[in-house]
């Protein structure tokens, strides 16, 4: 089965319910004649509760603990580290670490310690991961400074200059709890001020060389009533993809048509440290840990107490069993219940139970479904993001349960904690969140390809999970003409032309897969199998011939539409090989106008597929987007190197 591969631990609950007796189908003939996502919500948890099958305690039961041990080992460490054995020393802290709780005093003076055992290495990274996690353990605040002014030295000599600035400025204020005399404080004080200058004066220097990029700016301005969109386009219905976004005006390749931001996001892999506050999502190292669940990162204290403030403080007791203890996608199902967690804030209990009650799909017109009472459609609106496609109709019984018992399990463990709910909301609030879980799962699990990315040598990483309302509203066309533009790993996404589209023309990315090198049958399998669709798109419907059927060489005259262009098309066809000859692609991006002129002049003048059309393609989508390459993904560190 299909789900099996697709979510963790799958048959966790229809199992449990099998052993008690309960037969899967009995459920879902029963779940299928509710006609209510609340009446659905309510039945299963009532099913899970009769059944136990809900933990009764949000006690762990991971043990530690063995302090006199680890204290010794501690000891045998400063002694390696005082005979200059710092391999030797960073091992015995390690093994110190092992013995103790991550949230006690010990964990972190082994973790300290052994970040000075690094910076003598010549082990920047380790150094600078082990000081920021001793930063938020219980180290003893009379020598925070050290920590400061370790993690500083680590930071500058990594290049990372602003934030070393940043560290030795809290050192000097931390340095006022230091045990020390008014004398050595003074001289430590002065040791660490220079260092911060000398930083200061890099970065004047670096400002002073850094030209500033241009500001990106949507074709035509901003759409009247889709402000993420360009004012170039419109909304459209049709009969085979529902909405799409069509072009008013002609747009050329580089036209910038939409910038969208997520209405919620948060790192997707335990692997690279993302920033989780809902508003940076910065790809960094040795951020922050929450001190208390020890699982969200931040890149600075200002992004933890956003996100405190958003919900963290309510989710955070919660985070450990939702990350390792519920089944599906630990990911996606901490950003429901961050998305919850928001907008409950946010609105208080009962107007969000009113405005998720109110909701039905089906009374909504699909064409302003999303869009406000004054006819706006607004990326940072709730109603906006919770009425996304979810294809729900669609959906095998088996995984609207599967979602339906994560929910239960989530709201179940949010209670356990404390939070406080009345009796006669728990079941919209519930519903709400499976709601939450399949717009989640299709438009930012499934349809993930403007999600933030990593690459590590020829792979690519998916390295956030972020919903874009508006970027939702594109269809997708495996002969794209849109796709995203500037820093891959950004938070707000640009996308940009990357053909000619005529006025009328609908504006499509790609979700999947594109013409070159795919047949139609393996593209119409590909778009079934990961979103469940029929896909529509024109070389679908055309069966447009795959690569392999594309002239290899532009002299075909056959491709040419206009016999009086002949000469001029092929004269520039052997530029734009000679072209691809002579430039490397890392300086495509400085030949950009060259390339829309050249793919204008085809576009209107050869019949498609064309092998050269095809590679320009490539070209100026690839020339418009800045990947950043990172070096050991999963071996629990990582290096970033900006390409
Ligand atoms: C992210 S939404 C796109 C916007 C959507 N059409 C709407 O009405 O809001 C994805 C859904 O659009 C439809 N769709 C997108 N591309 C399609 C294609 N090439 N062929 C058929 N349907 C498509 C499918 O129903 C798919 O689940």
């Amino acid at each position: 089965m299909q789900c099996e591969k697709e979510y963790d631990n799958f048959f966790h609950y229809t199992i449990r319910l099998m052993l008690a007796d309960v037969m899967d189908d009995d459920v879902m003939v029963e779940l299928s004649t509710l006609k209510s996502a609340n009446s659905r919500f309510m039945f299963t948890r009532s099913l899970l509760l009769k059944h136990e099958m809900l933990a009764s305690t949000l006690d762990d039961d991971f043990e530690y603990d063995h302090p006199s041990v680890s204290k010794s080992l501690r000891q045998s460490g400063n002694a390696l580290f005082r005979a200059e054995l710092y391999e030797e020393a960073a091992d015995m802290y390690t093994k110190s670490l092992r013995g103790s709780k991550p949230t006690t005093e010990l964990y972190a003076l082994a973790m300290a310690n052994r970040s000075a055992a690094h910076l003598h290495m010549g082990e920047y990274e380790h150094c600078l991961r082990g000081a920021r996690v001793a930063m938020t353990a219980n180290y003893p605040s009379k020598l925070a400074y050290k920590l400061y002014e370790r993690a500083g030295h680590a930071e500058r000599i990594l290049g990372m200059v602003e934030r070393a600035k940043e560290s030795y400025a809290v050192c000097l204020t931390r340095l006022d709890e230091a045990d020390m005399s008014a004398e050595d404080k003074r001289e430590f004080g002065a040791a660490v001020q220079v260092a911060a200058t000398e930083c200061e004066q890099v970065l004047i220097e670096r400002k002073r060389t850094t030209k500033t990029p241009i500001a990106e700016h949507l074709v035509g301005g901003r759409n009247e009533n889709i402000p993420a969109l360009s004012a170039f386009v419109q909304l459209k219905m049709s009969e085979d993809m529902g909405r799409g976004v069509y072009a008013s005006r002609d747009i050329n390749p580089g036209d910038i048509v939409a910038i969208d931001e997520p209405y919620i996001c948060g790192p997707a892999r335990d692997d690279t440290e993302v920033c989780q506050y809902n508003g940076c999502l910065k790809l960094d190292f040795a951020l922050l840990r929450c001190p208390k669940c020890l699982l969200a990162y931040y890149c600075n204290e200002d992004c933890m107490n956003k996100d405190y403030k958003e919900g963290h403080n309510l989710a955070c007791p919660i985070t450990c069993f939702i990350r390792f203890k519920i089944p599906g996608i630990s990911r996606m199902n901490e950003l429901a219940m961050k998305w919850f967690l928001k907008d409950y804030l946010k609105m208080g209990l009962k107007k969000y139970c009113s405005i998720v009650d109110n909701f039905s799909e089906s009374k909504i017109d699909p064409i302003t479904r999303g869009f406000d009472e004054i006819g706006q459609y607004k990326s940072d609106h709730f109603e906006t993001a919770y009425s996304l496609d979810t294809r729900e109709n669609k959906m095998p019984m088996e995984v609207l349960f599967f979602f339906n018992c994560i929910a239960v399990d989530m709201l179940h463990n949010l209670i356990l904690s404390g939070f406080n709910i009345p009796e006669r909301y728990i079941g919209s609030v519930g519903a709400s969140l499976v709601r939450i879980l399949t717009v989640l799962d299709l438009n930012c699990r499934k349809l993930n390809t403007n999600a933030p990315t990593v690459s590590c040598r020829s792979d690519t990483y998916t390295i956030a999970l972020t919903l874009y309302p508006t970027i939702c509203l594109f269809n997708h066309s495996c002969d794209a003409n849109i796709k995203r533009s500037g820093k891959v790993t950004d938070r707000i996404r640009v996308m940009k032309a990357i053909q000619p589209i005529p006025k009328g023309t609908q504006l499509c990315c790609t979700y999947v897969i594109i013409i070159k090198g795919h047949d139609k049958e393996s593209r119409q399998r590909s778009c079934n199998d990961r979103f469940n669709l029929k896909c529509y798109s024109q070389p679908c419907i055309n069966n447009l011939p795959t690569f392999h059927f594309i002239p290899e060489h532009h002299s075909t005259l056959a491709y040419i539409l206009n016999p009086s262009m002949a000469d001029i098309v092929s004269s520039e066809c052997k530029k734009f090989v000679e072209f691809t000859k002579s430039v490397e692609a890392k300086d495509h991006c400085h030949h950009l106008n060259y390339l829309y002129s050249f793919i204008k002049l085809l576009y209107t003048n050869v019949k498609r597929p064309f092998a050269l059309y095809e590679d320009c393609l490539e070209m100026i989508g690839n020339a418009h987007s800045i990947s950043t390459n990172v070096i050991h993904v999963f071996e629990g560190s990582w290096t970033m190197n900006i390409a």
